[in-house]
């Protein structure tokens, strides 16, 4: 500032005056290139601090709707069972019971047909929106892999059930035109039976994997109790979802939890059961033979699996999987060790003998839990000594779970 207001010169010759106009107009032109460069700071400071505004209102008023959302009450979900007509719709509740309600204009009455789901308001129980059909597996829990990884090399001792299930699964699929040839239906469904962790789950993965199949898994329990009111909508979602990912198939896993005989259903549980167990069955009837969806299901108890599943035209397969006997023990400890570094000592089939009685899943434990003692003794192969500690700690672990589950279950 100090050298833009210089005084003038006080001798006035013709050059001074022409010095002292130059030095002011440099003087000059510089400040105003330095307010330039201000303006243009602050102006790009004023469009930062501008959006910066329109992305906290922004914010405010997510925030604000989440608040008025979480303070209004909970919808109640429905079914649409039946359309009267454009303001009136029969809707069966989450709940079980049904009801006669009114739909709102805003809803588009296309929409509006027996299947879809809704929800409800909590006191007049009238429509308040239409939800999507949710393919969503994973909102469900269920396990979609496009083609799982396990091939027929990983299962170890069998070999027969593995032919089974080709036959029975495998073929139809690859190889449909030999069963119409033949002018005979492949099997729908099979069942593998047997005890835990002896490779059912393994198989159908298995299965999948040789077909090129989508893998869809639902748990028995986890359809019935985590879904409450929802099973008989999942399974006929999960046979849908199954249709569109084709070719697939479908493992149910601890199938007894939806398909246990009993004698008369009381508790709104057993109904909700029951009803699952008729979905379930309305669902393999409905689809041909033929197509390229198939269903394995899976359980331990046999014995007390409803009889109507079992008929011909839904699970007419049954293959048992059972405890593994020494070769097969032998096959599935070759499988775990593969990978690992074995000590020359290791003799295989002598740990094959000690662990009669173990399925294929405590032999996978017993082979990691090797390894790691192998690891705290910083030794880089495994050794004979660390399968032995490995068999006596599962031994242990095992013994004082099946304690703890007995005594559990006296006293439960
Ligand atoms: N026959 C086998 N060959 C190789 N590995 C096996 C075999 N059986 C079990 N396993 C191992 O144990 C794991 C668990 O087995 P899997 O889940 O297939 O048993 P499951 O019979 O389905 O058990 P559950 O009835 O408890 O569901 C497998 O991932 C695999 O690593």
């Amino acid at each position: 500032m100090g050298d833009i207001a210089r005084q003038a010169p006080e001798k006035d010759t013709g050059e001074d005056i022409y010095q002292y106009l130059l030095e002011r107009i440099t003087n000059l032109e510089n400040r105003n290139l330095e307010l330039r460069e201000q303006f243009r700071q602050m102006e790009s400071e004023k469009r930062y601090v501008e959006t910066q505004k329109i992305r906290y209102e922004r914010e405010l008023r997510k925030l604000k709707s989440e608040i008025e959302q979480l303070r209004s009450p909970p919808l109640v979900i429905g079914t649409v069972t039946d359309v009267i007509d454009n303001s009136r719709v029969i809707v069966r509740s989450s709940a079980g019971p049904r009801f006669l309600v009114r739909t709102s204009q805003l809803i588009d009455p296309d929409l509006l047909k027996p299947g879809v789901r809704c929800t409800l308001n909590q006191q007049s129980l009238a429509i308040v929106d239409v939800l999507p059909t949710s393919y969503d597996a994973q909102i469900y829990g269920m396990e979609l892999v496009e083609s799982p990884d396990e091939n027929y090399e990983n299962i170890g001792g069998l070999e027969p059930q593995i032919e089974e299930i080709r036959e029975a699964v495998e073929l139809p699929l690859t190889k449909p035109q030999l069963f119409e040839k033949v002018g005979i239906s492949p099997p729908k469904g099979v069942l593998l039976y047997g005890p835990p962790g002896t490779g059912k789950t393994l198989l159908a993965r298995a299965v999948a994997h040789q077909t090129n199949a989508h893998f869809l898994r639902v748990v028995g329990s986890e359809l019935v109790q985590k879904y409450i009111g929802e099973g008989a909508r999942l399974v006929r979602e999960l046979f849908d979802l199954a249709k569109q990912k084709a070719p697939s198939i479908i493992f149910i896993d601890e199938i007894d939890a939806i398909g246990a005989h009993r004698n008369d259903s009381t508790t709104s549980g057993d109904r909700e059961v029951q009803r699952t167990l008729m979905q379930l069955l309305a669902e393999m009837d409905g689809f041909e033979n033929r197509g390229d969806v198939k269903i394995v299901a899976a359980t331990n108890r046999i014995d007390i699996l409803d009889r109507a599943l079992l008929r011909p035209g839904r699970f007419d397969r049954m293959i048992e999987i059972p405890l593994p006997d020494h070769q097969g023990r032998l096959a599935i400890l070759k499988i775990h060790t593969q990978h690992m570094n074995i000590s020359e000592d290791v003799n295989l089939s002598e740990v094959s003998r000690l662990t009669e009685g173990k399925n294929g899943a405590d032999l996978r434990a017993i082979c990691m839990e090797a390894g790691m003692f192998a690891i705290r003794m910083e030794r880089d192969a495994v050794n004979t000594d660390d399968f032995m500690k490995a068999i006596d700690k599962l031994s242990v672990d095992f013994d004082r779970h099946h304690f703890h589950t007995t005594f559990g279950e006296m006293f439960a």
